[in-house]
């Protein structure tokens, strides 16, 4: 293949559905793809002006949720169907490199970190400015501890909040449940071509989804007539796993500030809206979201951060207890909570199985780099850690014991004067909101 294209898309809104075609092209023929999304219709039909915002927040949307579709050739040239401005076609370029950057580095295609889209020429209508800043918002929820902080926040701010997700499996309808909130939900189906393909060797690895998320989310607050998206997207997101031919690998490119902030010039220019979206945890560490978590005790029978949890197929039911995420997690709830409830939340004690050291190992520095998943840095890992060897409940457990003997001296003293409990690092939080998380924290 050397092509990856964007055919048409097209929207009901009898049914709220939205086909997304696509199209890998070469010398041997072509492959379609389409997508499908069904955003939640509201009670009365949106007018005409809402129609078109809508219609710029799916174009955006079309084109980035391509990535799913293109990974699986990786074709040299990606041709955009429609000309851009500067800043949107900036956001497109950053999902299609920086949001494969994973992919690309473990395929070994370091094409993909240089592809430029072909942007047809030709004037783009300027949108209509539409500033929907004072409305309820929207708070992206995907189960976990992050999304259930931000939503309590919202919630004590009395600013409101609608919860949202896409295609929520049990766990999100459990925390929805749990939360007494009414939410709103968007289902997402990828093309089941993918799936034959993936079967039959295509090249396959990890896509940018918080990307698509976050423009379902937007497209839906839209249609809603609702406010800006509130996502939970925490500080160290915006950290690199490692570097590779000059450029940073980060697993969690979509949910840092710099993919926040090009999506937000990028809705402006393209669709007009003036707050779209923001993350209302972005100054914080996960230690710190951690800690703020064991205030609520509602969520405890329900929340669940381990990815495994949210495959499309053979998902776990709840934690799995052995993956990077599990581990992480204990670690940065346990200091915060009595030993009974974090066994509880999770079904198990991570601390108290040795089998656990060598990836506690990997989190704490101490072997390899950053796993390639959602984890706080090796200077959260090596506070908790800390906390932890001074408690009596968890000091004698074998992990923290073989752990604390484990990590270097340099580490302990480079922890001492750390700043994980203090707030800080760029983030596009509106004033009204900055409010609602100083009252927790
Ligand atoms: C749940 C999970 O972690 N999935 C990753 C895993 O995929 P797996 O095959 O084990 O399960 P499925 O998620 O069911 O995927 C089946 C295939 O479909 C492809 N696919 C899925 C979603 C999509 O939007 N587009 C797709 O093309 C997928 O590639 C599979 O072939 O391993 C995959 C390969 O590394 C990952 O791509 C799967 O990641 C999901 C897209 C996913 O939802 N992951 C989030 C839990 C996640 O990683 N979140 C990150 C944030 C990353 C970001 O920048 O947005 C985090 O929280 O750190
Ligand atoms: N299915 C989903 N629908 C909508 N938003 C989602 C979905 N899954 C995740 N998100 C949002 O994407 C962002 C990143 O997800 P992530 O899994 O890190 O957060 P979380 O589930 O809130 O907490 P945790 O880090 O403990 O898992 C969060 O803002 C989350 O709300």
């Amino acid at each position: 293949m050397d092509a990856f294209a964007f055919p048409s898309y097209s929207i009901d809104f009898a049914t709220g559905e939205v086909l997304f075609d696509y199209a890998l092209t070469g010398p041997a023929g072509e492959q379609r793809f389409t997508e499908v999304i069904t955003l939640p219709l509201p009670a009365e039909p949106p007018s005409d002006e809402t129609v078109a915002t809508l219609g710029r927040v799916l174009e955006l949307l079309h084109l980035v949720a391509g990535v799913s579709y293109y990974k699986a050739a990786a074709p040299p040239r990606l041709v955009l169907p429609a000309p851009l401005g500067a800043a949107t076609a900036d956001y497109v370029t950053a999902v299609y490199t920086k949001g494969l950057a994973e992919y690309a580095y473990r395929n070994q295609l370091p094409h993909v970190l240089e592809l430029r889209p072909e942007v047809p020429a030709g004037e783009v209508t300027p949108a209509r400015v539409y500033d929907n800043s004072d409305r309820r918002p929207l708070s992206a929820v995907g189960g976990g501890k992050d999304s259930i902080v931000s939503l309590e926040a919202l919630r004590r701010a009395e600013l409101d909040p609608v919860p949202f997700s896409v295609n929520p499996n049990h766990v999100i309808v459990s925390v929805n449940e749990a939360s007494g909130l009414t939410p709103l939900a968007a289902r997402r189906r990828i093309d089941p071509v993918l799936f034959d393909l993936n079967a039959t060797g295509a090249l396959n690895g990890h896509i940018p989804v918080t990307a698509i998320n976050s423009l379902i989310a937007v497209a839906t607050a839209v249609l809603h007539g609702l406010g800006p998206v509130v996502m939970s997207n925490e500080r160290s997101a915006s950290d690199p796993n490692l570097v590779w031919n000059g450029h940073e690998i980060n697993h969690q490119w979509s949910k840092g500030v710099e993919a926040e902030g090009l999506l937000r010039a990028a809705l402006a220019e393209h669709a007009g809206l003036t707050e779209p979206y923001f993350s209302l945890l972005r100054s914080l560490s996960e230690l710190h979201i951690a800690r703020l978590f064991a205030e609520f005790t509602r969520y405890d029978d329900v929340v669940t951060s381990c990815n495994s949890a949210f495959k499309l197929r053979n998902a776990s039911e709840r934690w799995c207890r052995n993956c990077p995420k599990c581990r992480f997690v204990f670690l940065a709830m346990a200091p915060f909570m009595p030993r009974e409830r974090v066994t509880h939340i999770f079904g198990g004690d991570l601390l108290a199985d040795p089998e656990q050291i060598p990836g506690y190992r990997e989190l704490l520095g101490v072997d390899g780099h950053k796993p390639f998943e959602c984890v706080g840095e090796v200077e959260e890992s090596v506070v908790a850690l800390g906390l932890l060897a001074e408690q009596d409940q968890w000091r004698d457990a074998p992990v923290i014991r073989a752990l604390v003997d484990a990590v270097p001296a340099t580490a302990w003293s480079a922890v001492a004067t750390s700043d994980v409990f203090t707030p800080g690092g760029p983030n596009h939080i509106p004033d009204t909101y900055a409010k609602a998380l100083t009252s927790l924290t």
